[in-house]
């Protein structure tokens, strides 16, 4: 037996939700390009969860059920009071979502109806949930989501505590659909690895959060703020990235696992970028990653993945940097949940083997003569 580091390669899982081939993202077989150009988050939800577009009855159905449930267990908005206000939010976001399990009492249900509803409700919860924190550890009171709004519109509206702008809605919307899906990631895996034991999926959730935290997954795109504040202003670029080169460190927001040639998802958020940035009348951070871009790209063919772009779009939505990676767990949320429903309609426990390099076959000696 002969271990694949990162089991690059491996096909762990048959899935019927997204695939990657030669380079081209789907879900349900669209094309990410145009589901990006057309659909709204809750279409794609829909399609992630039901294997097809919704009719119009069937979104407003979906959107009423969203709206019925977006609202957070009283006990889990008093624990969110009780955390420290420095505290990682993704770190926070892992422990609410674990928390919610013990206020539903449809938890342990396992039959397939109660877990889409949980689905459904999970993904309702999470937007209320990053929110609310936002508020609460800048001394504020929470702000109740609208009924009858998309996910997008409620998320600013709820961490801004006032009506969104049609264009940042529009942006945020966008940004929830290419960040739904994306096939074997790690927190997907992570997620269909726990719920493959059969325990639940608040357990699959918290599971895939943790995994998403990481700065070499999801926790990549509050990274790239961090090195875009830390250059400050564009003639820092070309010194700071080539010192980082020279030293062969990591340029987060750059490379994939799986895209080699680059990730379809990239284009439209620096698109967005380049937009938000004129309508606001300032490039800065737009020019400075496009100025990466090339250097990165010109110096180890390394190409923008999906974290790259969404700091600067989201960083001119005015949203504050550490709620990133918690943005793309409400949208990968939609994603999570379809897998963890179709490795329960079609499940056998994920055990692989290792490949053992420890010491070979050893005589046990006693503690006195060691
Ligand atoms: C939503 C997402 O999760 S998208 C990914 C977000 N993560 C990041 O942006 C973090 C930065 N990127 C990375 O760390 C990696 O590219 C990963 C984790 C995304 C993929 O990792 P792997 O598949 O193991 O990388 P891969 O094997 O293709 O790397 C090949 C070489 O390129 C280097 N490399 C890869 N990414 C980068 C990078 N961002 N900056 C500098 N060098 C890099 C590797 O160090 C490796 O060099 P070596 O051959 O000298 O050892
Ligand atoms: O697929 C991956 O390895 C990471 C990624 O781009 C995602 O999860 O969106």
């Amino acid at each position: 037996m002969t271990a694949t580091k990162g089991l690059e390669g491996i096909v762990a899982a048959a899935s019927s939700i997204s695939s990657i081939i030669d380079g081209v993202l789907t879900y349900r077989g669209y094309n990410i390009d145009d589901l990006a150009e057309h659909a709204t988050f809750e279409e794609v939800a829909y399609l992630l969860w039901y294997g097809k577009l919704p009719n119009e009855a069937e979104l407003q159905d979906l959107q009423a059920k969203l709206s019925d449930h977006a609202s957070v267990p009283a006990g889990v908005i008093e624990q969110l009071k009780l955390f420290p206000s420095e505290a990682n939010t993704m770190a926070v976001l892992r422990s609410a979502v674990s928390a919610l399990a013990l206020y539903d009492d449809s938890a342990n249900d396992m039959s397939a109806e109660a877990n889409l509803n949980k689905a459904i409700k999970i993904q309702a919860q999470l937007p209320t949930i990053v929110a609310a924190y936002a508020r609460i550890r800048e001394g504020k009171e929470p702000v109740a989501p609208l009924a009858g709004k998309s996910i997008a519109y409620n998320f600013l509206y709820t961490l801004l505590g006032e009506a969104p702008e049609p264009r940042a809605v529009e942006a945020m919307d966008k940004a929830l659909v290419l960040h739904a899906d994306h096939e074997l990631n790690a927190s997907t895996f992570a997620s269909r690895v726990t719920v493959a034991t059969l325990s639940d999926i608040y357990s699959g959730i918290t599971s895939a959060i943790g995994a998403l935290k990481g700065p070499l997954h999801g926790g990549a795109n509050e990274a790239v703020m961090v090195m875009l504040e830390e250059i400050g202003e564009s003639r820092n670029v070309d010194d700071y990235i080539q010192d980082k080169l020279d030293n062969k460190a990591k340029i987060m927001g750059f490379g994939h696992r799986v895209y080699k040639n680059g990730d379809p998802r990239a284009k439209h958020l620096q698109k967005m970028s380049e937009e938000l940035g004129k309508e606001k009348g300032n490039l800065d951070l737009y020019e400075m990653s496009v100025r990466i871009e090339e250097l990165v790209t010109g110096q180890k063919g390394l190409k923008p993945n999906v974290d790259f772009y969404s700091a600067s779009v989201y960083t001119m939505l005015g949203i504050p940097r550490d709620l990133f990676t918690p943005i793309f767990a409400i949208s990968r949320t939609s994603g999570w949940t379809a897998h963890i429903l179709e490795q329960y309609e079609n499940n056998r426990i994920i055990r692989p083997r290792a490949e053992y390099v420890g010491p070979s076959t050893q005589a046990y000696i006693p503690i006195s003569e060691r």
